[in-house]
């Protein structure tokens, strides 16, 4: 076949003699000359370890693909096969998103590597959509558009691909129509999945992966959905899906599909040649089934299947007949590269990092002013606690007991800042799931994403509470009135707060499981709060103990409040006070010879509680280990996201 008709196929959407073709020749085609896009895989083994301690300890493998190969080309690729068979498992190796380390054998784009932009120039629509619930579908399609098309792009440019692929996916009616959060309804499973497709197809990706796209959708909603996706496919794309069970209006739309069974290639090619191939081992399939479903009943493991006679080992049968055979020669003659080129180790981002930031940095103030309600119940709780508190301590008097329940105010003061961030793992968990596949699918760097999402996220959502209620809790104590003395009171508050902030995101990045977060999180600041001086007075600890404290935001925090409120004031019993300007007239009374001092200072409070005072740094040295704290947990977590496994 000349090379002018295979492109005169292609362009009429002749797919099955151009994969005819490739089967008995494709070792003589160069793809620089014929111009065919293709992604072929050859000879693919993925086993696993099943327990893999820090990639040091491994135990016995898990084979889960073996010995796949195949070619796929422009128009529509099923891969099937039973459960468990490995359909997502060769999406994901095909789409470069599972950890090469447990790879074998190589995956070729038009016959070479896969290049470092592999991942940005192609598209993956996962099987749970990972989009911005309070952004329209035509803002979230921009915000791919923004960050995946070339920079130097003008941003009409940019628009008017939007209001293509909104076009080509039919989301028009919905285009201006918020995703939806759990607070607001917005548009349906099938527009959210097509939305989830137009911002992959956005960027015009030579091969567009998608895991199970009917997932979820309706029969109707599902065949339209597939029939755009033919349409795309029939434009050069080549289009790869993992998909269970397709019914028959589906399955006609397929020109190549893969059936698979335990890992192994039970067929690949056309879906004529599938009919044909099966019927060539002396089952055919009648002619009113839906070809799919005889495939996958033939090949399913059950020994009653009222197919089978006798069971059939399918990957063996298909692996001796000359069908592969001839597959196999698919690898290209001038693509015997050696495995380590073949990997891909980076990615290369359509825009730079500013640009990235700026966007990325827009959608979160965005999402933060269409979805108030989590901000404004933090404010709100904030807000009540601070008057309960206040009530309870309410304008402390300089007595000793005032003395007592001012260290129990500053206590529960700083306790209250610690233990709120226990929700914010919540959220970021929520948000890490998004910054995953965003990353994955090359939307940006991880330090745009730290940056415009987490820093932006951060400072308004944890210090505008603190803000609020702490200057309610601070004036209804009673708490020295003096500027100095409460900005340093908001100061340290806030950094205690960022400082225990950095703990549910440090946890949050390291973990995938919200429970397993959440308790360390809970376990962290409880063994703080116990070392904060409070609940076990410091000096009494043995010494090889008592460097703890220092790591304990409770202390650092309560250290600097109790210098900052307790330093230079005097507190006396009622009966002793001189008038007027608050002082003992009396410092000691005697019985017999029993002295009592009948006032108390709070440096001598400070020097019980082994705290430091009498140097000006003592009363920062607190928030400058806070600080410290903050910035060592940040930095941890941005390594964190960075290292973070992307692929599966
Ligand atoms: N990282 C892993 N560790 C251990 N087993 C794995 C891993 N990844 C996949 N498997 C196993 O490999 C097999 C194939 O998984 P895969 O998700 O590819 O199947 P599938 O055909 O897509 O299944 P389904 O249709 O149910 O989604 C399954 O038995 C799965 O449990």
């Amino acid at each position: 076949m000349a090379i002018n008709d295979i492109n005169r196929k292609l362009l009429s959407n002749d797919f099955s003699s151009i994969h005819e073709h490739k089967l008995v020749d494709s070792v003589s085609i160069d793809s620089e000359e014929d111009g065919i896009v293709r992604l072929a895989y050859h000879k693919i083994d993925y086993a696993v370890p099943k327990i893999d301690i820090f990639g040091l300890i491994k135990f016995k493998e898990k084979q889960i693909l073996k010995n796949v190969s195949g070619i796929m080309y422009p128009g529509l690729n099923a891969i099937m096969g039973p459960t468990g068979s490995g359909k997502t498992t060769l999406l994901d190796i095909l789409a470069a998103r599972k950890d090469k380390r447990y790879i074998e054998g190589e995956v070729l784009m038009n016959d070479k590597p896969r290049s470092k932009q592999f991942k940005c120039i192609t598209g993956y629509v996962i099987q749970d959509d990972c989009l911005m619930g309070t952004l329209s579908v035509r803002e979230n399609i921009y915000f791919s558009a923004s960050l995946r098309l070339r920079n130097n792009m003008s941003s009409k440019k940019k628009r008017a691909k939007v209001q293509e692929a909104i076009e080509k996916l039919g989301l028009l009616a919905v285009a201006d129509t918020k995703i939806g959060t759990e607070f607001a309804r917005g548009v349906s499973g099938g527009e959210r999945k097509r939305t989830h497709i137009a911002m992959e197809l956005v960027i015009a990706p030579s091969v567009l992966f998608l895991d199970e796209p009917t997932t979820g959708l309706d029969a109707f909603t599902a065949v339209n959905l597939m029939k755009i996706l033919k349409k795309i496919g029939e434009e050069g794309k080549i289009i790869i899906m993992a998909i269970h069970q397709p019914r028959y209006a589906i399955f006609n739309l397929f020109d190549s599909i893969t059936l698979l069974s335990h890992g192994r290639t039970v067929y690949q090619g056309t879906t004529r040649e599938a009919i044909e191939y099966f019927s060539s081992q002396g089952y055919e399939c009648p002619a009113r089934e839906n070809p799919a479903d005889f495939f996958l009943d033939l090949i399913a493991d059950d020994e009653q299947n009222y197919l089978k006679n006798v069971p059939v080992n399918w990957p063996d049968r298909y692996e001796f007949s000359n069908t592969l055979q001839m597959r196999i020669q698919t690898k290209p003659k001038h693509a015997i590269i050696q495995l380590a080129s073949n990997a891909i180790t980076s990615t290369n981002y359509a825009s730079n990092i500013f640009w990235q930031t700026f966007v990325v940095g827009k959608r979160t103030i965005r999402n933060m002013i269409r979805s108030p309600t989590e901000f404004l119940l933090q404010v709100l709780i904030s807000t009540l606690f601070s008057i309960v508190i206040g009530l309870i301590y309410f304008q402390l008097k300089l007595t000793p007991s005032g003395l007592q329940n001012r260290a129990g105010a500053i206590f529960l003061m700083v306790t209250i800042q610690v233990f709120a961030n226990q929700s914010a793992i919540m959220a970021f968990m929520k948000e890490k799931a998004l910054f995953i596949h965003e990353n994955a699918n090359g939307y940006y760097r991880v330090s745009a994403y730290f940056f415009a999402n987490l820093m932006i996220d951060l400072f308004p959502k944890r210090i505008a509470p603190i803000l609020v209620g702490g200057t309610i809790m601070y004036f209804m104590t009673g708490f020295q009135r003096e500027f100095a003395k409460y900005s340093i009171y908001i100061l340290t508050t806030s950094v205690t707060t960022i400082a225990a902030s950095g703990f549910p995101l440090l946890y949050g990045s390291m973990v995938n499981s919200f429970a397993v977060a959440s308790l360390l999180t809970a376990v962290t600041f409880v063994t703080m709060m116990i070392f904060g001086g409070l609940l076990v007075n410091i000096t009494t600890l043995p010494t090889w103990l008592q460097w703890i404290q220092y790591l304990s935001v409770f202390r650092l925090a309560i250290i600097t409040l109790s210098i900052n409120e307790l330093k230079g004031l005097t507190f006396c019993y009622d009966e002793f006070r001189g008038l007027g300007n608050g002082t003992c007239h009396r410092e000691s009374i005697s019985f017999g010879n029993i002295n009592i001092s009948t006032v108390e200072t709070g440096e001598m409070y400070l020097k019980e509680q082994g705290i430091p005072y009498e140097n000006e740094f003592d009363l920062w040295a607190g928030v400058a280990g806070l600080f410290c704290y903050a910035c060592i947990l940040l930095i941890l977590t941005y390594v964190l996201l960075r290292i973070v496994k992307k692929e599966k």
